[in-house]
């Protein structure tokens, strides 16, 4: 099948890449150009493990190219993907100008009957106003607009694409529905359902599974602060419950919060649709006051080993990006603390092994960039760890001993045994278990 891509970031590289790999033609177009350049020229644009595999040979055998021009990208294409941004507006709700900018223009140049199917995440009745800046310029005998929402994760982004637990499609067109069932057809050989739903139920799907696990997150959160106020082991209660299959094991890890592209503005965006429609939506609000206070939890803490006083101190910081194996920076926890610290007159001496570039053309010379793990911790007073990289689980604790000021960690992310810290000798401050004095 020929497939356009309108929007090549997280979302819209890797629909484009995975769909030439299951032998689709797809042309992928983006209006920045010097993302096209380098993707012309076979770089991947973003940090996104073994994509670079899946975009080396699919624009080898010629099935993925790429483009500035919307009109070469969709003449002969008979399904667009919009995976374009629809990032929070000034008052939280999503922006959907992208979208209905492509839609219009794209109303403009449509020659022949084409499914456009929206990937973004998008707020319940988007379907219609695609539809509508459409039809302003085209018959709607030659369009029919697709809720087809996303649920990969960056980092996993080509095995969740690929081996999808589910695939959702909204539509009422009998016809678009059996083009995207064939273009879908060899997930369903692996097993995965594909769910055929209306185009609001489809919008909702999405908000909606994204809101579910910020708020499981949260309720976490929630328990392990908890934890630490009656002494209890959140790591102990996360198994407790965890265990119980109508809770399930995932998304139950506690730490400073979520953050990222999606669940923050998401859940932002569905609490905000909900009060456009004269519904309040009171667990959302609750969850997003929960985890903006979750992502600088750690600040208090290391005021308080400090005596209240960080001017000269000097904080080793491990880890930027939101999460693992992405260089993504969007509402990183670790930039909130980085603020509060700088504030507070900290020095941050920082190493994450994808994402400092990012946050470098931020924060330029306020905070000082290393280039491995164990430099950042010379001289260092304490070390704050806020993203679990693999990089970080095992580090060596005798250099640590050695190359620090004194032996203080501030684990975000529950990396360390409690146990092994006592005995190493360590100050260990995590989340939601017991506080190791060292
Ligand atoms: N990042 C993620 O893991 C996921 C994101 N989503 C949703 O997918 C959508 C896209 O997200 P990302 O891929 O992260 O965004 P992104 O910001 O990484 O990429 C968007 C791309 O669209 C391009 N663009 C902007 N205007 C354009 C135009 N008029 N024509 C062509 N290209 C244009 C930008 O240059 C950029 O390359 C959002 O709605 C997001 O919520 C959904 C699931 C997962
Ligand atoms: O709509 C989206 O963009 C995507 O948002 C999330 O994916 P992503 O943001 O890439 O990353 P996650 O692995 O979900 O992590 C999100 C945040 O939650 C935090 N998290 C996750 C899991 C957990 O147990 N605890 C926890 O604090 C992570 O540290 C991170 O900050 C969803 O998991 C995807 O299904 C969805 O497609």
């Amino acid at each position: 099948m020929k497939i356009a891509v309108v929007g090549t970031g997280y979302v819209g590289l890797v629909t484009g890449t995975c769909f030439a790999e299951t032998g689709n033609h797809v042309v992928c177009v983006d209006i920045d150009e010097n993302k096209v350049n380098k993707m012309k020229n076979g770089v991947v644009p973003i940090y996104e493990p073994h994509l670079d595999v899946l975009f080396e040979r699919n624009i080898k055998q010629g099935r993925l190219e790429f483009t500035t021009s919307l009109n070469d990208a969709i003449k002969d294409a008979k399904i667009i993907f919009l995976a374009l941004p629809t990032p929070p507006d000034e008052d939280g709700s999503a922006d959907l100008s992208y979208i209905l900018g492509v839609a219009d223009d794209l109303g403009k140049i449509i020659t022949d009957y084409k499914v456009i199917v929206d990937k973004s995440t998008v707020p319940v009745g988007t379907a219609d106003k695609v539809t509508a800046a459409l039809a302003a310029n085209l018959s709607t005998d030659l369009f029919d607009v697709v809720s087809n929402p996303e649920f990969l994760r960056e980092g996993y982004a080509v095995d969740d694409f690929l081996k999808p637990d589910r695939v959702v499609i909204g539509t009422s067109s009998e016809k678009a529905k059996k083009v995207m069932g064939d273009l879908y057809k060899p997930y369903v050989r692996q097993g995965n359902p594909i769910i055929f739903m209306d185009e609001k139920s489809a919008e909702l799907t999405k908000y909606a599974a994204n809101s579910f696990l910020a708020t499981k997150i949260t309720f976490m959160n929630e328990i392990a602060n908890f934890c630490e106020k009656v002494g209890a082991d959140v790591d102990m209660v996360r198994i407790g419950i965890g265990s119980d299959s109508r809770i399930g094991k995932r998304f139950l890890f506690p730490g400073i919060g979520y953050g990222g592209s999606c669940f923050p503005k998401d859940v932002q965006a569905l609490a905000k649709s909900g009060k456009e429609f004269g519904y309040d939506f009171q667990i959302l609000d609750s969850v997003m006051d929960v985890n903006e206070k979750q992502k600088t939890i750690i600040v208090p803490k290391i005021k308080d080993f400090f005596k209240g006083d960080l001017k000269g101190k000097t904080i080793a910081l491990w880890g930027l990006a939101f999460k693992p194996d992405t260089d993504d920076i969007r509402e990183a926890p670790a930039l909130y603390i980085i603020n509060e610290l700088l504030e507070e007159g900290a020095t941050i001496v920082a190493f994450d092994p994808e994402a400092m570039e990012n946050v470098k053309s931020k924060y330029g010379d306020k905070v000082t960039f290393v280039e491995d793990r164990d430099s950042a911790i010379v001289n260092a007073d304490a070390l704050v760890i806020a993203t679990e990289w693999q990089v970080f689980r095992n580090p060596d604790f005798d250099l640590m001993a050695e190359k620090m000021n004194q032996k203080v960690i501030f684990d975000g992310r529950n990396l360390y045994d409690t146990q092994e810290m006592k005995e190493l000798g360590f100050y260990y401050n995590s989340i939601g278990r017991i506080l190791v004095r060292g």
